[in-house]
């Protein structure tokens, strides 16, 4: 499998399964600062990027929101002064998909890019 962040996202449908929990495992380990939460009964993916101020933690908003839309694939974000707070999960079928660990791993690319 290449690295998980060279990825993009599979056209995904409503009736896509959701990630298996061996899958899961696998996956967890390309993405190891993320944890599983379970929201509304979805299961997602959840970080918090830690800034500096304000301003930095915009600008990260900004290129994940970017990239979210290049890939037709939307997180959850929560712009704060210092932080920024993302979860991914697949809405149509209420929990994780494979695309949802790829863009956790591009998010962190994005992240990494700004230290
Ligand atoms: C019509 C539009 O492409 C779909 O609603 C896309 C938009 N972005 C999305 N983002 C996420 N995270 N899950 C989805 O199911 C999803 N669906």
């Amino acid at each position: 499998m290449s690295e998980l962040s060279q990825q993009v996202c599979e056209a995904c449908s409503a009736d896509a399964p959701t990630v298996t929990d061996g899958e899961k495992q696998e996956l967890l380990k390309s993405v190891p600062d993320w944890e599983l939460v379970t929201l509304d009964g979805e299961e997602q993916l959840r970080r918090v990027f830690k800034f500096k101020n304000f301003a930095q933690a915009q600008a990260f908003t900004n290129k994940v929101a970017d990239m979210a839309e290049a890939e037709g694939h939307h997180p959850a974000i929560l712009l704060e002064w210092g932080k920024t707070t993302v979860r991914w999960w697949t809405h149509k079928i209420s929990g994780l998909h494979k695309n949802d660990f790829v863009m956790a791993a591009r998010t962190d690319i994005a992240y990494q890019d700004m230290q």
